[in-house]
């Protein structure tokens, strides 16, 4: 099949590459020049593992193009893939005007049947004004298909290729069909695909993301209650996840969720919710929660040294949201280090792959080394932010002569609490009991 996807950030580049891993043809487009310069060069703007395989493969073989030019791409494709950002506007609402200034001027355009997926994260309702603006200078029959994205980054590629389920939200025989077509191969596992109406895919997509983030900031809660009470959290993780009507998975503690979708499409359904006159009460208290747990490390830090922390050197590891990503966008870094650096710290940080895009925003107030180990020498403290498994075994005895003080606080409890007493560690985790240092008395 002929596919276009107009906009190839993180969604639309994932999309077109396995779209185009299925043997179909696919023009991505996009307005950013530099950013289609560098992938018509080879070169992948977005880290995401086992990406560049399958982009190689297919750009070698013809199957993957890329473009700023809409027309020649729109004329060339049966099926058009919206992958548009849908940032919050200023009430908290999704900001439609990427995806609706397309939509007019795909219907300038279109000169024969088309079918147009929505496929970024939007409200209920937005197919039928996508429709409308299309249909404002539109002469040729098209279908809106409403096609929400599912998949994770870090794990973009497998989420994409072997997706728990598609949703194709539609109400046109013709679409549908069409849509079966390209996502058969996709499913072949037997998972399945579910047809619905528009506004119920649009509605799925919201409530799934709002749901998981519901589940964490649960969970951070018990976190936060177990650390008063002194139970843990992990114990009490493992217990209530073998449940099967819970399950184990999205069940971690830490440092808040970030990222570029949970914390907009919360606020977005939360937007929805009070336009139709609903007090959708858990949403409210799930950015609340959130907002809070984002400054619990920094909080618990800055506690540890009287709220002091002018002179005190602190490493961070961990920067990107999550691991085996480079994006940075409402990652709970940004605000713990904001944090520390109000309070007057020498922030030093390494993260395996989103250090240049930090830097964007931090330039020289923060510190940033090459090497994991570097970053700890004669600090104070050190925050872990994000999991990365590459601090999951270290070197503690290293790390311990490397450190000015041997003093952890853990965001995402990657170590064993019998482990960081062996090494004498100070060790504040989520959830879970301090290791306090031992003090040595001169007998000892
Ligand atoms: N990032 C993720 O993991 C997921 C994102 N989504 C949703 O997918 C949508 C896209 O998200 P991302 O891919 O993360 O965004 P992104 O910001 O990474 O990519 C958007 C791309 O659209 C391009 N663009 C903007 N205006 C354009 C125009 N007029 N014509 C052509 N290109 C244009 C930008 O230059 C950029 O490359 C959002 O609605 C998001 O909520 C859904 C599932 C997963
Ligand atoms: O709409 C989207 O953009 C996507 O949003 C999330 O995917 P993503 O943001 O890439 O990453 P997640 O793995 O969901 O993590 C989101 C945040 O929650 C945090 N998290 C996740 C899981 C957990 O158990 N605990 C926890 O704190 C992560 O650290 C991260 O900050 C959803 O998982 C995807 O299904 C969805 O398509």
């Amino acid at each position: 099949m002929k596919i276009a996807v107009v906009g190839t950030g993180y969604v639309g580049l994932v999309s077109g590459t396995c779209f185009a891993e299925t043997g179909n043809h696919v023009i991505c487009v996009d307005n950013n020049v530099q950013k289609v310069e560098r992938l018509r060069n080879g070169e992948l703007p977005i880290y995401e593992p086992g990406l560049e395989v399958i982009f190689k493969r297919n750009t070698e073989d013809g199957r993957l193009e890329f473009t700023t030019d809409l027309l020649d791409a729109v004329n060339r494709a049966q099926i058009i893939f919206l992958a548009l950002p849908t940032p919050p506007g200023e009430d908290g609402s999704a900001d439609l005007s990427y995806v609706l200034g397309v939509a007019e001027e795909l219907g300038k355009i279109i000169t024969d049947y088309k079918v147009i997926v929505d496929k970024s994260t939007v409200p209920v309702g937005t197919s039928e004004k996508v429709t409308a603006a299309v249909e404002k200078h539109a002469k040729v029959d098209f279908d809106v298909v409403s096609n929400p994205e599912f998949l994770r980054e870090g794990v973009a590629v497998e989420d994409f290729l072997k997706p728990d389920r598609v949703v194709i939200g539609t109400s046109s025989e013709r679409a549908k069909s069409l849509m079966h077509e390209l996502y058969e191969p996709f499913v072949r596992q037997g998972n399945p695909i579910y047809f619905m109406d528009e506004r119920s895919a649009e509605m799925t997509k919201y409530a799934a993301n709002s749901y998981l983030a519901t589940r964490i900031t649960f969970m951070n809660e018990i976190a936060n209650l177990c650390e008063k009470v002194g139970a843990d959290v992990d114990m009490v993780r493992i217990g209530m996840g073998s449940d099967r009507r819970i399950g184990k998975r999205f069940l971690f503690p830490g440092v808040g969720y970030g990222g570029s979708c949970f914390p907009k499409d919360v606020q977005a359904l939360g937007k929805t919710a009070g336009e139709n006159d609903y007090n959708f009460q858990i949403l409210k208290s799930v950015m609340e929660v959130n907002n809070a747990q984002k400054y619990v490390l920094a909080h618990k830090i800055k506690s540890h040294f009287n709220n002091d922390l002018k002179g005190k050197r602190i490493a961070i590891w961990g920067l990107a949201f999550k691991p085996n990503t480079d994006d940075i966008r409402e990652a709970p870094a940004i605000f713990i280090i904001n944090e520390l650096l109000e309070a007057g710290a020498k922030v030093v940080a390494f993260d395996p792959e989103a250090m240049e895009n930090m830097k964007a925003i931090f330039g020289d107030k923060v510190e940033f080394i090459k090497h994991r180990y570097d970053a700890l020498k004669d600090a104070d403290a050190l925050a872990i932010v994000t999991e990365w498994s590459v601090f999951r075994t270290p070197d503690f005895d290293f790390m311990a002569e490397l450190m000015k003080e041997k003093v952890i606080f853990d965001g995402r409890n990657l170590y064993k609490l019998e482990q960081m007493k062996q090494f004498g560690f100070y060790y504040n985790s989520i959830g879970r009991n301090t290791v306090e240092q031992k003090q040595l008395t001169p007998a000892e």
